[in-house]
């Protein structure tokens, strides 16, 4: 098959990888000249995963034209905040039938929209566009740690069609029509992470940690629920597996900077150290945004999103967290 994969940061480099080791023709689209000139020409992204080799299978190009001329499917590994421009960069060069899997974590700024809809918006065809998710470090799957992901969407055919592309025999791939579902939870993770990360680095334990992901997944089953996506997925791998690894994985860049507010570290500090995306600074205010929408209360996300965007230091949330009125766990 020839796939175009859009977008050459870690996951871009690791799924592109995965599906040109399968024996498709993958062509990859990079902002950057030197790293497809790095992928070219020696098989390796200079910029990240340096140390793994890509299969031969991969070449890269900064044109889309080129990069997505004759593509029978597309996947977008680019930063959530660039969907609606990658969706207008890829519309000439696509056909409205073409399936489009989206692999990008968050929430529109401004529309409170989930990545699949601002595709839909400006490309037509929520049938053909999946959202893939789960807990997938770009760093294990390149090197076929065992894994497994989700392909969540409302075309049951767009869904199989994901499936048996990306599965691989080190990578155990499911389907679910729970698109918005899925990709609430992909978004949502990020968030309890960096709480998670921030209770680590204020020295708490274990315990904080199970009870900041466990209460944290109930408010992300209240906004799935709200916004018309089905609870049971926040069970699942985009759920409950993609919070497991986000916030308890050595190589979660959302734990990370959480451990690194608590030091007092600020965002913009953050973002001059790495040239990596941390989804989860701006989902804890797209969040909040699609929350307000549907009158959900989100308390551990709000209080990040005060942290991030208000400098509220850390350990002045916690007595309020913990302070909130007494309430059965379910209701
Ligand atoms: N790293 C991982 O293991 C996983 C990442 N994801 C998601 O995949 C998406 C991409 O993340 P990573 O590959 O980790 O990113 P990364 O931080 O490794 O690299 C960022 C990539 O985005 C590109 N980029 C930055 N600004 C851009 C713009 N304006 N237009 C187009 N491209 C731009 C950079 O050139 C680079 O290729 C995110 O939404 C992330 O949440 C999902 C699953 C796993
Ligand atoms: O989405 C991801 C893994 O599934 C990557 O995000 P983190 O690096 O914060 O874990």
């Amino acid at each position: 098959m020839k796939v175009s994969v859009i977008g050459a940061g870690s996951w871009g480099t690791a799924i592109a990888h995965l599906l040109g080791s399968a024996g498709n023709r993958v062509m990859l689209w990079a902002r950057k000249p030197e790293v497809c000139e790095g992928i070219n020409e020696g098989h390796r992204n200079p910029r990240y995963l340096v140390d793994s080799p890509i299969s031969e299978n991969v070449r890269a190009s900064t044109s889309h034209a080129e990069v997505l001329e004759g593509a029978e499917a597309v996947v977008i590994v680019t930063p959530s905040n660039t969907m609606r421009e990658t969706a207008v960069a890829i519309q000439p060069f696509i056909t409205p039938e073409t399936p489009i899997a989206i692999c990008s974590k968050g929430v529109e700024e401004g529309t409170g929209l989930l990545p699949a809809e601002v595709f839909a918006e400006v490309l037509g065809g929520i049938e053909r566009i999946a959202a893939m998710t789960g807990p997938n470090h770009a760093e294990e799957v390149i090197k076929r740690v065992p894994s497994g992901t989700v392909v969540a969407s409302q075309g049951a055919e767009t869904a199989r069609v994901f499936q048996e592309l990306f599965a691989a025999e080190w990578f155990r791939t499911y389907v679910s029509d729970d698109i918005i579902g899925a990709e609430i939870c992909a978004a949502f993770k990020n968030v309890v992470a960096i709480a998670v990360g921030a209770s680590y680095g204020m020295g708490f334990g274990d315990n904080t940690a199970a009870l900041l992901m466990t209460r944290g997944s109930a408010e992300m089953s209240r906004l799935v629920e709200a916004c018309g996506g089905q609870a049971m997925t926040c069970m699942g791998l985009a759920g409950m597996g993609d919070m497991i690894v986000t916030c308890m994985s050595e190589h979660s860049r959302n734990r990370t900077f959480g451990h690194r507010l608590a030091q007092g570290t600020t965002l913009d500090e953050y973002r001059a150290e790495t040239h990596m995306v941390v989804e989860g600074a701006y989902a804890c205010r797209t969040l909040h945004t699609l929350a307000t929408k549907h009158g959900v209360d989100l308390p551990i996300a709000d209080k990040v999103r005060s942290i991030v965007w208000d400098d509220v230091p850390p350990a002045d949330v916690v007595s309020e967290l913990l302070g909130r009125s007494l309430k059965p766990e379910f209701y």
